[in-house]
This record gives C-alpha cells, structure tokens and sequence, in this order.
C-alpha cells in the first residue's frame, strides 16, 4: 500500500486556508530551541548531550551537508513508492524509531516510552525500543498495536538475565533484536558530569531490570525497598565487554532476526554476516559514546559493501527528510531518527513524535518527487554528488 506522505503538507495548508497554524516546529532548529525551553535543564543536556567536546556529534550532522541529490526532470513522479520489505515484514517507509534510553523522561508524564509506542502504532514507523525503559518492555510492546516492534538489547554481564530479556522480547510480541554492541560502558560525556545528572542511577529507566524475576533474584530486598541497592546492583550488571566468541552465544538467544548496533569498520560487519547476524546497524550512537570518531555517513558506504545484501540499518545525525534521502542513497535499508523524535515528544508527548515523523516523511517524499526518484529503488549512490 503506497502511502502519499506529502499530504501531511496539503493538511497544513488546508488548516493555513482556515488561519491556523502549525502547533510544533517545521524545521529542526526551531525544534530543537522550543525542546530546550520544555525539558527540565539536566534531562536537555543529557539528551541533547554528546561525548567530550562534541565534535563527532556536529560532524555527523554536518556530514550530510557533503552530500547532494541530482535532480531528474520529465520523470513524472506522481507517485512515489515508500514502503520496504525488512527481515520478512512489510514496513510502509524506511524510517525507523531509534532506541533511546531516557524517552520515558522525554514525556511531561514520564512514559515516554508509551507515549513513543503509540507514535509508532499512529505512524507504522517500527519502535525500536531500549532496554532502559521507564515502562517494562510487555507495556510497551501492547502499545505499539500492528506496527512491529524492536527490542534493543543492551547486553548485561548476568548472561541468565540476558536471555530472560531476549525471551520476554519474544513473548512480548518484538519482532527482532538489536544488540547494541557500542556501550557496554558510557563514554566521556562532560555535561552530564557537570551536572551530575545520570537518570539511571535514580533509578530511571530501569523497569526492565526492577521487575525481571532472575535480576530480583540478585537482590537481597527487593527494588520496591532498597533502591540503592538494586542501582548498584543494575551498575554492576548493566555492560559485558564482549568479543567475538560471545557471537555464537548471542546467536543462539534468539530465532528472531538478529541486527548488531555499532558496527562501523567493515571488517566488523564481514565477521558480524559471518557469525550469522541477519541485519547490522551503522551508527556511532549520535557521538554519545567516543569523541573524535568519523561521522556516521561517512563510513556508511564501506558498511553496506562489507554487508554484502544484508540489510543495513542507520542513524546518527538524521535532522530532515533530506538527510533520509541520501542515508538511504547510500545503501542504507532503513534509517533511524534518534533525537528529533525526543524533541517532539518533549513538546508534544505522542502528538509531538507523530508530527516529526510525519514531518520527516513528508520532505522526503516531496523530495523524491521533486528530484524525479520515485521509488526506493532510485535512490542509488549515482543520484548524489559529493559536495566539497
Ligand atoms: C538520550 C539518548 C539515549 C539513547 N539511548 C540509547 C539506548 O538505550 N540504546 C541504544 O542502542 N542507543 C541509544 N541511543 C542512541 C540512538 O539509538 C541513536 O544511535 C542516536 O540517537 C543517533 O544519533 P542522533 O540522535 O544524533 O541522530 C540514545 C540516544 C540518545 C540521544
Ligand atoms: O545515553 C545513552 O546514549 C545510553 O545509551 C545509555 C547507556 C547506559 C546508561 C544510560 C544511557
């Protein structure tokens, strides 16, 4: 079913006609202004936060400013053909909800993993949703009603807990996992040690671990009683540093399909096919983890070489439709939006996420038909040119 997302810009004008305007922000800068003054001052810096000076989060960003898409004329672009097929299902667009582990702070009412769940149930934009959930997984898994559904797992050192996490994924109704390999241990992120805010060790975002039977059997008293002590215990679970011999292990968890988050060197991804993973995941987790890294697209095209037809999912510094455009130019499969869509819950909990995706959509299908790409399939790396 082709789904024309550039109507989301005739609604607008029709409501225009009528004198009313936009409640949330076209474009991302003043998104991202208007998220700043509605989040509480520690929850905007760790969102919007990065590792060290920063530098690598800007440059991924910046990196699509390099690229641009040549325009075709007399294609006749009428209608464009969104919807990809992704590990046996059919998505109706390649855009993806990135994992984020805070989210349910991101929402005026604190489950903003729900409120995300529904943004994806409204749009058809796959959930990816994070081990640090404010909500357990069951909950959110309910709330994403016929979109599928991701779970990311973030590995824990307890491999018992591990594949009680990956069962409960399963029986929750997820669709795949993704192992996000880039964090087992958090980067140097200077504004969160200046502010001292790190939501998890409050206990945030935690209710996947507080409510699993083999993590409260860890515990002396339960997390109900002792939050210290299951913070600590959680701190001491959270990371296992894992090579290349846990691959099989990690394998064998799960018959649903296996995607690696992190992967950026394509000799990673030719070990990770190897291995059995049936998608990888480009990205350097939006510069939050190493400072002085590559931006993300840039290593994108040695990625999808290396993947060799397997899928390839990606983020790290999406802001607009036109930055979609040319990730999925670049061989990317799908492709994730991370802080945008926290920004939209910020302003507008559900509503607000569902207006960034539309928002995201609909320039990017505005531009395929504009530029003469019709379809996914157009979108080659010919259509770019490099600009500097
Ligand atoms: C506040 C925040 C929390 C995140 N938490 C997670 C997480 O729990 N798991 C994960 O795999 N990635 C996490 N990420 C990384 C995103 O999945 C994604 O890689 C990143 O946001 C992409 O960069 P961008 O938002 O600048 O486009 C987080 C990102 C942000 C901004
Ligand atoms: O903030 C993040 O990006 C993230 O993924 C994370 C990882 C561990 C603890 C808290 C957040």
């Amino acid at each position: 079913m082709a789904q024309s997302y550039g109507s989301y810009q005739e609604e607008i004008y029709l409501r225009a006609l009528g004198g009313v305007l936009p409640e949330f922000p076209m474009e991302h800068g003043e998104l991202e202004e208007r998220a700043r003054a509605a989040l509480p001052p520690s929850v905007w810096s760790y969102v919007a936060g990065g590792a060290g000076d920063e530098q690598t989060q800007r440059a991924n960003v910046d990196a699509f400013g390099r690229w641009g898409l040549m325009p075709r004329m007399f294609v006749g672009a009428k209608e464009r053909d969104l919807p990809v097929e992704l590990f046996g299902m059919r998505l109706p667009s390649p855009l993806l909800m990135a994992p984020i582990g805070v989210i349910g702070l991101c929402a005026q009412d604190g489950h903003g993993d729900l409120a995300t769940a529904r943004a994806a149930a409204r749009t058809g934009v796959p959930m990816i949703a994070s081990t640090l959930s404010a909500d357990p997984m069951e909950d959110v898994a309910a709330a994403l009603g016929d979109t599928p559904g991701f779970f990311q797992l973030y590995t824990p050192t307890d491999r018992d807990l591990a594949a009680h996490f990956v069962q409960r994924a399963k029986r929750a109704g997820f669709r795949g996992i993704v192992v996000t390999l880039d964090t087992w241990v958090t980067g140097w992120r200077p504004r969160d040690l200046s502010t001292g805010n790190f939501p998890q060790l409050r206990g945030h975002c935690l209710a996947n671990y507080f409510g699993d039977p083999v993590f409260r059997a860890g515990l002396e008293r339960a997390p109900e009683e002792d939050l210290g002590a299951a913070v600590l215990r959680w701190t001491q679970v959270f990371g296992a540093p894992l090579t290349w011999d846990d691959l099989p292990w990690l394998r064998s968890l799960t018959d649903l399909p296996l995607i690696v988050k992190g992967l950026c060197h394509p000799e990673d991804v030719r070990r990770a096919r190897d291995g059995g993973v049936d998608g990888v995941y480009c990205s350097n987790h939006g510069g939050r983890q190493a400072n002085g890294g590559l931006p993300a697209l840039d290593v994108l095209p040695g990625v999808v070489e290396a993947a060799g037809g397997l899928p390839v999912l990606f983020d790290s510094g999406v802001r607009s439709g036109a930055d979609a455009v040319k990730a999925l130019a670049l061989g990317a499969s799908a492709v994730g939006i991370g802080r945008p869509y926290a920004y939209g819950l910020a302003l507008g909990g559900t509503d607000g996420a569902v207006h960034v995706l539309r928002t995201l959509l609909a320039e990017a299908d505005l531009i395929m038909a504009v530029d003469g790409y019709p379809t996914l399939a157009d979108l080659v790396p010919e259509a770019l040119r490099r600009v500097g």
